[in-house]
């Protein structure tokens, strides 16, 4: 039982028991005295003693041995959906390990719009998995929630939802720390609503924001355009973007750029205008799109999506036009191909990470086409879409999907060092950065796919 008792992940009530029945024992033994040989009762009295004592010595220290075996609170990992689901262990291109922002100085997009809007279930169910249909269960948000989003290298930030109702001045409202880090700004306007009083407040919160910091990008999301018909939502559209960009006019600020998008939480195209929403933030998208314009047009491909796996965010396409419909049906393979992988990919020693370098597939579609994924690293995959034909030479898809892979590495690598030359001392940093600078060239990059 003391040895029970000396199990450090036992719980404090199996060392308990422990102390109980050795106070048992003895107590039995010295009934017992009498009956047999007294040295056999001096020996077993002895023992019983020396049982008591390690019980009552394990109960002393048992608590730092459950520290140990059970990190507190802050040693959980909550937070973000991604960091739940992660498909790996550690993260090899973890921004702080690699010298990148820490989460505070992450960019930010902000989430704003009127209450009901549709915000919360927008961050719900793009990052955090969440089934459209739960979303009817969200309560009110009451104060600004901040979710940190680092499923990927590229894809680093933090996600600010904040309650419908923001009074700019309120003597607790700091525009100045909101929008300051602040990358984009998202306005949620309620399409199935009237939204006049929406409008208003879009006009205020982007003026404000602009005079705090003009390097915002502003996005509005036309949002829960699913009950609407398709004439009704074009016309939505253009009458929000005519009065929002006519008011913005009338005070003179006419350099504002707003960007719309329809969206609703029941199809993909909240999945579609949060892929522009994050490609806009990504300093190296220009690289990103040449080389997969370099990779498609080498290999037969007629289109290629670089996704985020976890969110299902395309962080790069080719320049060709994207077309919801293929989107959906990358998305949708994505899917596939993480289903399967944990149900029959989880390895014998229990571990989870089922995305790996070895992630690939192949579906064939009854229109002679093809869709091929194959793994970038663990948070980047490659779709495309491709014909049956083209892919007779898969030999040479993946020659040069092993490339582009490589130059996708590179980028990485550049990025990790910039940001570790961010923290040298001014005057080193200047000539670091010029030498560095001279890797990020397209005709580098070109070179090793060519
Ligand atoms: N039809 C439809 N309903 C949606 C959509 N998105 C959200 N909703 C619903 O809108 C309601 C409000 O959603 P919330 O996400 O709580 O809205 P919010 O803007 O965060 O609200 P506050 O926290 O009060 O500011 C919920 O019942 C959602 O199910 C959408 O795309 N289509």
């Amino acid at each position: 039982v003391s040895v029970i008792g000396r199990v450090s992940v036992c719980h404090w009530s199996c060392r308990c028991l422990s102390l109980v029945v050795s106070v048992s024992v003895i107590v039995s033994v010295i009934g017992r005295v009498g009956v047999c040989h007294w040295s056999c009762q001096c020996l077993s009295l002895v023992m019983s003693c020396l049982s008591l004592v390690v019980s009552v010595s394990v109960i002393g220290h048992s608590y730092d041995g459950e520290e140990e075996a059970f990190p507190g609170p802050q040693g959980i990992n909550v937070g973000s959906f991604p960091k739940d689901f992660r498909y790996g262990g550690p993260d090899e291109y973890d921004s702080e390990a690699a010298g990148g922002p820490s989460a505070d100085n992450k960019p930010r997009i902000l989430l704003m719009g009127r209450q009901r809007s549709g915000k919360s279930s927008i961050q719900k169910v793009v990052f955090h998995k969440m089934s459209p249909n739960e979303t009817l269960f969200l309560e009110s948000t009451t104060k600004i929630i901040k979710d940190d989003v680092s499923n990927s290298s590229f894809v680093q930030f933090q996600i600010w939802d904040f309650p419908g109702q923001i009074d700019f001045f309120h003597p607790t409202f700091d525009s100045e720390m909101i929008f300051r880090g602040c990358g984009a700004l998202i306005f949620v306007i309620d399409a199935q609503d009237d939204y006049t009083s929406a409008l208003q407040s879009l006009h205020e919160t982007v003026t404000r924001a602009y005079k705090v910091n003009p390097g915002i990008k502003f996005e509005v999301f036309i949002h829960k355009v699913d009950g609407l018909s398709d004439d009704y939502k074009i016309e939505t559209q253009r009458d929000i973007h005519q009065r929002a960009n006519d008011e913005l006019a009338d005070i003179g600020f006419d350099s504002i750029n707003l960007n719309f998008y329809l969206t609703s939480i029941y199809d993909h195209s909240i999945f579609e205008a949060f892929s522009k929403v994050v490609q806009r933030l990504i300093p190296q998208l220009p690289t990103l799109e040449n080389l997969l314009n370099i990779f498609i047009s080498n290999s037969g491909i007629e289109k290629a999506f670089l996704f985020d796996v976890v969110s299902k965010i395309y962080i790069a396409t080719d320049c060709s036009p994207v077309d919801m419909q293929s989107y959906e049906l990358c998305c949708d393979m994505i899917d596939v191909v993480i289903d399967i992988s944990c149900i029959y990919g989880a390895k014998e020693d229990g571990d989870n990470e089922t995305f790996d370098c070895q992630s690939s597939s192949i579906i064939r579609l009854n229109n002679a086409t093809i869709l091929y994924l194959r793994e970038v690293n663990r948070y980047l995959a490659v779709v495309c879409i491709l014909r049956e034909d083209s892919f007779e030479r898969q030999g040479l898809i993946d020659y040069n999907f092993h490339c582009f892979r490589k130059a996708i590495q590179e980028v990485f690598e550049v990025q990790h060092k910039m940001a570790a030359l961010s923290k040298l001392p001014p005057d080193l940093n200047d000539t670091a950065t010029i030498q560095s600078n001279g890797l990020v060239g397209q005709g580098h990059t070109s070179d090793v796919l060519s």
